[in-house]
């Protein structure tokens, strides 16, 4: 756990860089740092691994006041990714992921093998570019040595500055999904500082807002989407910061429609009644377990047979959990009105539809709960007003 206690950074010239900063990331969490250029997010970071030294204030490292550690012990414990890697160019891809453990006495031949694994779980095939070098690496590659070789020691805490700032938006994104899927497998504690407010957000667990050298919000993305702080954090996230709120916002169960249900196996007239008496134009077809087979339209009930013979399967479909944002890129994927929500647990049972309409409330709803601090589920739609 890293823990910031009333800490001020001023500078020789009397720039004051960091003004009085209380904050904590706990053990395994991802903190994005997001702000203008020049707010102090470099700062920040590079007191942690003391390349900067606090004016005032205490930082902790696990409860370790860490001015007390010794800079070298301590940066073994903390993992650094900047912008510029800073790979050596005379040495291979493997060599320079193995460079630190080496350093720490790990023998040659078993931190070159940890490096080939680490390689591998960046996404880079150590058997093709193990043998490279820098200058043969596109720039996203080096950017992954970069993130691999930082894990090489397995620090608990990784710093990073910028790290994905460098390449071009669609390969930005692609790492940024392959470092979230890589953090979910080694819970690094993780300060991450960024300029871009969607990169903070995609990634963060928590974002804090920096306003000129102090944090003018710290909280969950879809809190600060939802209930920015202050005026500023509302500016700094944008006019569309509700279409921001989509990506981070799961389907929730209660957020569900629940339309007519038929199953397979029954026959197309006990279907026809059933839409007519719910006066429903479709319904969804279960199998005998429950599971989400598709749909029916209710012209095609008016026949003989059972369900089976005239359901068509349904495509548009997600795992509750899933983000608002993919609900609606799904809807206009299959050009549908409603998708299906399964059990992400089960193998597809059955939970309920998102319609454009249940959309849009549960976003009104989520938005409504943050500000609030409530869940979801106790909001009242009826008293939220339109529009906020
Ligand atoms: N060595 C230094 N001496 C004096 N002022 C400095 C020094 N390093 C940084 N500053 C100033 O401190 C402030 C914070 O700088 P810092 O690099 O922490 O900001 P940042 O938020 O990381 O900015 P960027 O996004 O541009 O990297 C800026 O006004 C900067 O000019």
């Amino acid at each position: 756990m890293i823990r910031f206690e009333h800490v001020t950074k001023r500078y020789a010239d009397g720039t004051t860089a960091v003004d009085d900063l209380s904050f904590e990331v706990a053990d395994g969490e991802l903190v994005t740092l997001v702000g203008p250029s020049g707010c102090g997010k470099t700062t920040t970071m590079k007191m942690v691994n003391r390349l900067i030294e606090p004016t005032s204030g205490r930082i902790f490292l696990d409860g370790e006041d860490i001015s007390t550690v010794d800079p070298v012990e301590l940066r073994r414990r903390i993992g650094y990714v900047i912008q510029q890697v800073g790979l050596f160019p005379h040495k291979t891809v493997l060599d320079n992921t193995a460079t630190v453990p080496h350093l720490l006495g790990v023998k040659r031949a078993k931190a070159r093998a940890r490096a080939a694994e680490l390689l591998e779980l960046v996404g880079l095939d150590p058997s093709v570019y193990g043998e490279r070098y820098p200058e043969q690496l596109s720039g996203g590659q080096r950017q992954r040595v970069g993130v691999a070789r930082a894990l090489a020691a397995d620090p608990p805490v990784l710093l990073m500055d910028e790290p994905f700032g460098a390449v071009d938006p669609v390969v930005r994104e692609h790492l940024q999904n392959e470092f979230l899927r890589l953090q979910a497998a080694v819970r690094k504690t993780v300060l991450f500082v960024t300029h871009d407010i969607e990169e903070a957000v995609r990634l963060g667990d928590r974002i804090a807002v920096y306003g000129s050298g102090r944090i003018e919000q710290y909280d969950a993305p879809a809190t600060v989407l939802g209930a920015p702080a202050t005026e500023y954090v509302a500016d700094f996230v944008g006019a569309d910061r509700g279409l921001k709120r989509l990506s981070v916002t799961p389907i929730e169960e209660g957020d569900l429609h629940q339309p007519p249900v038929v199953r397979l196996d029954d026959p197309l007239s006990r279907a026809a009644e059933q839409l007519r008496a719910e006066g429903a134009q479709w319904a969804v077809v279960l199998d005998a377990e429950g599971n989400l087979h598709g749909w029916i339209a209710a012209e095609h009930t008016l026949r003989k047979g059972t369900v089976r013979d005239r359901a068509r399967r349904m495509e548009a479909w997600l795992p509750v959990g899933a983000s608002l944002k993919q609900a609606f890129s799904t809807m206009l994927q299959h050009d549908a009105g409603w998708i299906a929500v399964i059990d992400e647990d089960s193998v597809g049972r059955f939970l309920g539809v998102l319609t454009p309409a249940t959309l849009h409330a549960a976003l009104r709803r989520s938005t409504a709960a943050d500000a609030k601090s409530v869940t979801r589920a106790e909001v009242d739609l009826e008293t939220v007003p339109v529009g906020k």
